[in-house]
């Protein structure tokens, strides 16, 4: 598989003098096209630094990030970052962001609206990602009369409807019940499956990072682990797995979520 993403040597300092923070220190890694990477870890370890600068919603203190062959370096200044980004990278977060006066459906459309993408694309595209996401029959319903788990389909379709890259999703299931956390996670390895889409997971649960074909595990703004998951384990036994390991990185301390 053809690496989608490289990462080298990035390091992120928030402050200056005596209230420096090193978020992240010396990070380097690659992603290849189609594969979930779940990014585990304590509290304050970087996870969430991390995606925003892959993201290009921040810039790194140094370091490259390469999507593809384009270095967001050569990018980094308006309006370049935010068209790669808008055109190339699909975000899911914990809340789910939606336009509560949009219906599902023109929800889903609004990245290609403001694109300016013909009008039978963008019929086409939302049908076949209402389809992907298991909403054909709520096209019309605005968000506060979705259920939490409907929004965030919603929320995943419209990442996904210009075909990003690579998705990028924050704690996606933080907000969720555990059954809807199951449907969601299933839903993403769907849309891995069927789409071969690039996925870049971060959380706290077990569970969710046990849908991942990788984990990372950060502490401390480092990698300090980097594991394939086995295809032979049941998603039960490789989620014990995980939460004993996290359970000695974080020095005893189970982090639930
Ligand atoms: N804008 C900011 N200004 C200053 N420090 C920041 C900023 N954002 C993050 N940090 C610090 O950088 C470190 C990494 O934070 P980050 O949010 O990436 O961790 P995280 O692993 O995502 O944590 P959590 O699991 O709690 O969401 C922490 O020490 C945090 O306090």
């Amino acid at each position: 598989m053809d690496n989608l993403l490289e990462v080298k040597n990035l390091n992120k300092e928030y402050g200056r003098g005596t209230s420096k923070v090193k978020a992240l220190q010396d990070i380097s890694l690659t992603v290849p096209k189609g594969q979930f990477v779940s990014i585990m870890g304590p509290s304050g370890s970087g996870k969430t630094t991390f995606l925003q600068l892959v993201g290009g919603l921040d810039s790194p203190s140094s370091g490259e990030i390469i999507f593809n062959g384009v270095n967001l370096q050569y990018l980094n200044k308006e309006p370049e970052i935010s068209v790669f980004r808008r055109k190339h990278i699909g975000f899911v977060f914990q809340f789910f962001n939606l336009i509560p006066s949009l219906t599902a459906q023109d929800n889903i459309a609004l990245p290609l609206v403001i694109e300016g993408t013909s009008k039978t694309y963008i019929n086409e595209r939302v049908k076949f990602m209402l389809e992907i996401v298991g909403l054909k029959n709520q096209v019309l319903k605005y968000p506060h009369q979705m259920s939490g788990g409907q929004q965030q389909r919603v929320a995943i379709a419209r990442a996904l409807v210009r075909k990003p890259f690579i998705l990028l999703a924050d704690e996606p299931t933080g907000n969720l019940d555990t059954k809807t956390t199951l449907e969601i996670m299933e839903l993403l390895k769907t849309t891995q499956k069927e789409l071969e889409q690039t996925i870049i997971l971060v959380t706290h649960n077990p569970i969710v990072s046990s849908y991942a074909d990788r984990v990372i595990y950060f502490k401390d703004g480092r990698i300090i682990e980097d594991e394939l998951l086995s295809n032979n384990k049941s998603k039960r036994e490789i989620s014990v797995e995980i939460s004993e390991k996290l359970t000695d990185i974080s020095g005893g301390t189970v982090y639930a979520n």
